[in-house]
């Protein structure tokens, strides 16, 4: 297969062996260290690996991410394949031009865009998610923001001992309204049961190496009946729930829109729009159309809602770490609330504020950088030929990983880097660009970033305008150390369950939350 590469060398990286390459060097968990620790010891912040076959780069350095996965994005925007959930799924097809339009139709309903090949299908997604999503766009979802991060008052101030479960509760919240226009029970949803359902064991299946047609996808052709084929039942229960979960909210809000009590949301926004184009599309295209609003809509719960629980709980770890931070971000709310109340305005912070209010946006961002969502961002694929950087060798086909671990914790950009120091962001506010790479590179970064920024920023301004956050007291009299475990697999950064002590500032912040 290579005996048209050039001659130029390979990036540096671990000896690989007969067959399997690097493929058993690869830790399972917290592979973002061992990139980090190998891209040390080759001294180089572009690593290459081979895993069964599969040439993978790993990016060290915020200039390499730049220069290949934005300055060369229209090579480096494709995604890897993977059979078990891809192909035997359903999360994603690849699509011809030839494609007829009946398989069109019917794959649309099955598609996650962040799983989806580089082609026309995905730049349907992307334009869909632009329109509502842009900067200027989200501010239509603030009135819901607001009202979602009083409601997270209210539950702490009632029940402070379920933080965590409080701080998802907010995130599905929005990412369900802002999809849907649903209101979501505080538990027991019935679409964000299903949205659980669905996407846990897509989460699984995603991880590399999980199951072996991945590795070997002829075993797809293999029938059912036969042992050892569980994986293919399993592939079809899950891809039954993956199309439920597109279909139950998706009609829902269908049925809103025709009585005319549906909110602005995603799905309203985009049917809106087909609707102002009707006469100039068939009922063919208004159809395909349908299903692809439909399957970017499907994707929110599964992209939003993990992502963002994961920035607020490392968010309550950063303050029970640093109450001195905690303490500045307070005073820096309460002299700006005070001025309201002069004023005669409300006492908690709103959108409004945020202009004035630039340590609390500092330290939002400090949060995604000390802890990143994402520590290997999603993985890129390159979609040319081989291509040459700094005079390596990059294979067709290279699977392209920009470990942000390592690019957020560069000593020489960011000192101190395993320390949690939100004024860095206000000495040099060039780093506020670096900070914006927890949402990926190019085009395929993150198109909920704005939403998911105003997500964070609203409930921890909410939060430090009204709580003070300390490590508990155990019933031996002895502080409780939180651990600072996370989960670490390949896709998933998440603080482990933790206490914490969540105490109302003052007796006006009870009645003012009680009031809300
Ligand atoms: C703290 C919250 C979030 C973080 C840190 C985050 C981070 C990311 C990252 C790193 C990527 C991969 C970018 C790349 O390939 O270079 C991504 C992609 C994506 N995110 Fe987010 N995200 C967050 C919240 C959300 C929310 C709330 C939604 C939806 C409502 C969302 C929807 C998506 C989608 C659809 C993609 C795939 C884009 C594509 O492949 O074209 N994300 N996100």
């Amino acid at each position: 297969r290579n005996h048209k590469s050039s001659k130029l060398p390979l990036p540096p990286g671990p000896r690989k062996r007969f067959i399997v390459g690097n493929l058993f060097d690869i830790p399972s968990s917290f592979p973002w260290e061992t990139y980090m620790e190998w891209s040390r010891r080759y001294d180089s912040d572009i690593i290459h690996l081979k895993a069964a076959g599969q040439s993978m780069i790993i990016l060290s350095s915020m200039q390499a991410a730049v220069d290949l996965l934005e300055r060369r994005s229209a090579i480096y925007s494709d995604r890897p394949q993977l059979t078990m959930a891809n192909e035997l799924m359903g999360w994603d097809f690849h699509l011809g031009k030839n494609t007829s339009s009946e398989v069109r139709h019917y794959v649309a309903d099955l598609i996650l865009t962040a799983f989806m090949r580089y082609g026309e299908q995905w730049r349907a997604h992307r334009r869909l998610f632009q329109n509502t999503f842009q900067a200027d766009a989200i501010k239509k979802f603030h009135s819901t923001e607001l009202l979602s991060a009083h409601l997270l008052l209210r539950r702490i101030l009632d029940d402070p001992e379920n933080v965590l479960l409080h701080l998802r509760q907010m995130a599905a919240e929005i990412v369900m309204s802002a999809a849907y226009g649903i209101d979501v029970l505080p538990v027991n949803d019935p679409y964000v049961d299903l949205a659980e359902a669905a996407t846990d064991p897509m989460t699984r299946a995603v991880v590399p190496g999980a199951f072996l047609v991945d590795l070997i996808p002829l075993l797809r052709y293999i029938p059912e009946w036969f042992p050892g084929a569980g994986f293919k039942r399993k592939a079809r229960e899950w891809k039954t729930l993956a199309q439920k979960m597109q279909e139950v909210p998706f009609e829902e809000t269908k049925r809103r829109i025709a009585e005319s009590s549906a909110p602005h949301s995603f799905v309203s926004e985009a049917l809106d729009n087909l609707d102002s184009k009707d006469g100039e599309s068939s009922s063919q295209d208004r159809e395909y159309w349908e299903r692809v609003i439909k399957a970017t809509a499907g994707t929110m719960y599964s992209a939003g809602t993990d992502t963002t629980l994961s920035a607020l709980a490392t968010f309550i770890l950063a303050m029970l770490a640093n109450p001195e931070a905690q303490k500045k971000a307070q005073m820096e709310i309460d002299s700006i609330m005070a001025g309201k109340h002069a004023g005669g305005g409300q006492g908690l912070p709103s959108f409004d504020d945020e202009a004035n209010l630039p340590y609390v946006s500092a330290l939002v961002r400090e949060v995604l950088r000390w802890r990143p969502v994402a520590p290997l961002g999603f993985p890129h694929v390159l979609s040319s030929a081989e291509d040459v950087y700094r005079g390596y060798r990059i294979p067709a086909g290279s699977v392209v990983i920009s470990n942000l671990w390592a690019i957020f914790h560069d000593e020489a950009v960011f000192p101190h880097a395993y320390e949690f120091k939100p004024e860095r962001f206000l000495l040099d506010p060039n780093l506020a660009k670096y900070a914006d790479a927890a949402f990926g590179f190019g085009r395929r970064i993150c198109p909920a970033r704005h939403l998911a920024f105003s997500t964070i920023w609203i409930a921890v301004a909410s939060i430090l305008a009204t709580f003070d956050i300390t490590k508990p007291i155990g019933d031996d009299g002895q502080v409780i150390e939180p651990t600072h475990e996370y989960s670490g697999t390949a896709i998933n950064f998440m603080p482990l369950p933790f206490k914490c002590s969540i105490k109302p500032r003052s007796k006006e912040v009870v009645s003012l939350i009680q009031a809300l």
